[in-house]
């Protein structure tokens, strides 16, 4: 098979599809690998790796689109990289369709097959494709959380630590999956004080057991997260239902009630957002303010630091790349319901019951897609 990886064009996006060691195992599996010029350039990869893995440079995104049999990406297309797909083509990459009707629109019209990595599973009831820049993504959340509640940038003037004889910052973080407890062991390792807050009491069993000395935890409800939120210095969105919108969890409203200058980081942007004030922003302008409370909106901040995860995110997704590869779509998600279970659009059809629901459009089973 030809597999092309074409440079990412979202803005201030840094991250490759493929790093060169993956390069270099779908060469030895037999197929042939196309990158476009400087593609891993922002993830430190330059075109001579990728040479010396076996694959071949192409000059433009136009020829990688036109010569791959399956394009593998990072982020979900944009508008000129959609037009470019075709009907039988294969396309790997982050879609996160359920808040984006004129993507799903597109990939439906192009004909294409398009597997996204955010709704593959793994038979522990995780994420696998997600976890890695979920981790980062979490991690990060502190960082830029305290970056926002620097005076100079609009926000409220606290110290994540404090000093002795003055308190810590009060962190909350709404979702205490993998964002959520990343976010939460970072933030407490600043000095802050934490507390996650989750809908799953398995979850928090395993939050209190394994970090219980690090930070609290309480079951979310809209009454625990309204008084929680009005106490906070910083508020981490990090809740997700799979393949879904996130659900709002703090109205406009909710805003008067919160110290002024603090800061909302929403990591859960990129499923739409849990705050109703949310909207998506770039590496090149993050935040925004709204009746006096400070959002952080950046809907890929693992590409902020572009070679972890470009790592990260090449070490997770490299086995089923292969797998794909060396099967073919079907046989490959014939025989792994997991990888089924990451096809969001299949020849005009839309196959995944969460984006169907979100965006009000018929879904075919994606078991009857395979026969
Ligand atoms: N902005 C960015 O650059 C990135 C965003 N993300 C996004 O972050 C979000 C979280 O991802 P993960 O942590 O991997 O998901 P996850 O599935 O590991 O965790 C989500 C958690 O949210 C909880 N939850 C669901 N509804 C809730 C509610 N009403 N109140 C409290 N908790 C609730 C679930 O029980 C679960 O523990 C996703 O939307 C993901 O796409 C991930 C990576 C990068
Ligand atoms: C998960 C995702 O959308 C990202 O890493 O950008
Ligand atoms: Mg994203």
């Amino acid at each position: 098979m030809k597999i092309g990886c074409p440079k990412e064009i979202k803005s201030q996006e840094f991250r490759v599809g493929m790093t060169p060691n993956a390069a270099r195992e779908a060469v030895a599996h037999g197929h042939e690998v196309l990158i476009e010029t400087q593609a891993g350039a922002g993830s430190g990869f330059d075109d001579a790796a990728y040479v010396d893995a076996g694959a071949e440079i192409v000059q433009t995104a136009e020829e990688v689109f036109a010569r791959a049999d399956m394009i593998v990406k990072v982020k979900e297309p944009q508008a000129g990289e959609r037009k470019m797909l075709r009907e039988g083509q294969v396309l790997f990459t982050y879609l996160h369709l359920a808040p984006d009707p004129e993507q799903t629109h597109d990939l439906l019209a192009s004909g294409a097959t398009c597997i996204a990595y955010e709704t593959v599973t793994d038979d522990r009831g995780g994420l696998p494709l997600l976890a890695p820049m979920s981790e980062v993504a979490g991690r990060l959340a502190p960082q830029v959380g305290a970056w926002t509640l620097q005076k100079a940038n609009g926000g409220r003037g606290v110290l994540m630590g404090g000093v002795p004889g003055v308190g810590p910052a009060r962190v909350i973080v709404i979702g205490g999956g993998v964002v959520g407890t990343h976010a939460a062991r970072i933030a407490a390792g600043m000095g802050a004080d934490v507390t996650v807050l989750d809908r799953s009491l398995p979850r928090l069993r395993y939050l209190d057991d394994v970090f219980g000395g690090q930070f609290k935890n309480q079951y979310s409800t809209a009454g625990a997260t309204a008084e929680l939120v009005a106490q906070a210095d910083m508020v981490i969105g990090a809740v997700l239902i799979p393949g879904a919108a996130a659900p709002k969890l703090v109205s406009r409203a909710q805003l008067s009630e919160m110290k002024p200058g603090a800061a909302l980081v929403d990591v859960a942007i990129d499923q739409g957002g849990c705050f109703e004030t949310s909207k998506p922003t770039t590496h090149a302008d993050p935040i925004y303010e709204v009746d006096g409370i400070m959002h952080y909106c950046v809907a890929n901040m693992p590409g902020a630091v572009a070679r972890t995860s470009t790592i990260a995110l090449g070490n997770a997704t490299l086995p089923f790349l292969l797998n794909l590869a060396d099967k073919g779509w079907k046989q490959a998600c014939a025989e792994d319901p997991h990888l089924l279970n990451g096809l969001n659009v299949h020849a005009g059809q839309l196959t995944y019951y969460a984006v169907g629901r979100a965006l009000g459009i018929d879904v075919v089973s994606p078991s009857l897609v395979i026969k």
